[in-house]
C-alpha cells in the first residue's frame, strides 16, 4: 500500500502539488490526469524522491519514505522504477544494455562500474525484452529502434529493477496511436503481474480504457478520484470549465502529443 499524506510541494511562491492524500493498494492501475502544469509531473517525481516534497508524507508499507536517506533511499528508487516521455534510453548502447542497467543498483559498485552482468541478469533482460517481442533487437543500437519500440526497452529496464511500484510519466506522449496502444498494453500487462502502475496521461480516453482508477489534478489539488465510469463528460467540465473535447487539446497540447479524442471529432 502507498499512502499519500498532505504532500506539497512549492517553487518559490508556485505552488506546484498542494496538500495531496491518496492511498494506493497494491497492484492498482492508476491514471493521472490534469492540464499542463497541475502538478502531475512534480508527484510523480516525489513518489520516486527525485524531487523532495516541502510538507507531507510518502509511506510505502509502514516505512516512510519521505525519511529515506543514503543506502535506503536508493533501494526506494529501485523499488520504484520510472518510465519517461522520451524514454531516456542511452542511444550509442545495444539494448541488451539498456535493459541490463535496470540492474545497476542492484549490484555491488566494482561490477556496476565494470558493466559486467552474470549469465542470470543477462537471461533476465533477454526474458524481458521477449515479452515484448523485442528479443530480435538486443544487438541493437539502441537508436535503431522505434519510439514505440525504445519505450518498451524502457519498461524491460523498469522490469529487471524489480520494481514494486512503475512511475511513468507521460509514457506515450511522444507515440502514435498504434504504438501507444502497444506500450499501454505493456504497462497493463505488467500491472496485472501484480506491479502497482501510477501513469501520468494527457489523455482521457486511454486513461479511461486501461485504468483501474483516475485521479486528476488542478493547479496542484486533488479534483477527483474515482474509477473511469465517474469521471464523465459533465464532471469533466465541473472540474476543468471546459468540455472534454477542449481539455484533450489543451493536455495534449502542452506535451507535444496528437490529441486522440480531439482529432476522432475533428
Ligand atoms: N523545478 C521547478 N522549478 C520551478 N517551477 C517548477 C519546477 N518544476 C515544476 N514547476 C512548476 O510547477 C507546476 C507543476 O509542474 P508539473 O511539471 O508538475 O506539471 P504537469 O502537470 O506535469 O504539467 P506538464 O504536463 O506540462 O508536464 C508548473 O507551474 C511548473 O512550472
Amino acid at each position: 500500500m502507498l499512502e499519500i499524506e498532505g504532500l506539497t510541494r512549492r517553487f518559490g511562491a508556485k505552488t506546484a502539488v498542494d496538500a495531496v492524500s491518496l492511498s494506493v493498494p497494491a497492484g492498482q492501475m492508476v491514471g493521472v490526469i490534469g492540464r499542463s502544469g497541475a502538478g502531475k509531473s512534480t508527484m510523480l517525481r516525489m513518489l520516486n524522491r527525485l524531487t523532495d516534497p516541502t510538507e507531507g508524507r510518502i509511506v510505502f508499507d509502514g516505512t516512510d519514505v519521505t525519511a529515506l536517506r543514503g543506502r535506503a533511499l536508493r533501494d526506494w528508487r529501485m523499488r520504484c522504477a520510472m518510465v519517461f516521455q522520451q524514454f531516456n534510453l542511452v542511444q550509442r548502447l545495444d539494448v541488451l544494455t539498456n535493459v541490463l542497467v535496470g540492474r545497476l543498483n542492484r549490484r555491488p559498485m566494482l561490477s556496476s562500474l565494470l558493466r559486467m552482468f552474470t549469465a542470470e541478469e543477462r537471461a533476465m533482460a533477454l526474458a524481458a525484452l521477449d515479452r515484448f517481442d523485442l528479443a530480435e533487437t538486443a544487438l541493437q543500437r539502441a537508436d535503431t529502434l522505434s519510439g514505440g519500440q525504445q519505450q518498451r526497452v524502457a519498461i524491460a529496464r523498469a522490469l529487471l529493477q524489480e520494481p514494486s511500484i512503475i512511475l511513468a510519466d507521460e509514457p506515450i506522449a511522444s507515440l502514435d496511436p498504434r504504438n501507444s496502444r502497444i506500450v499501454m498494453e505493456a504497462l497493463r500487462g505488467v500491472n496485472r503481474e501484480g506491479i502497482t502502475v501510477l501513469v501520468n496521461l494527457h489523455d482521457l480516453a486511454t486513461a479511461r480504457d486501461y485504468c483501474d482508477r483516475i485521479v486528476a489534478l488542478n493547479a496542484g489539488r486533488l479534483v477527483f478520484d474515482g474509477p473511469p465510469d465517474d469521471l464523465t463528460a459533465i464532471r469533466i467540465r465541473e472540474i476543468y470549465g471546459v468540455s472534454e473535447e477542449e481539455f484533450a487539446a489543451q493536455a495534449a497540447e502542452a506535451v507535444g502529443a496528437t490529441p486522440r479524442l480531439a482529432a476522432a471529432v475533428a
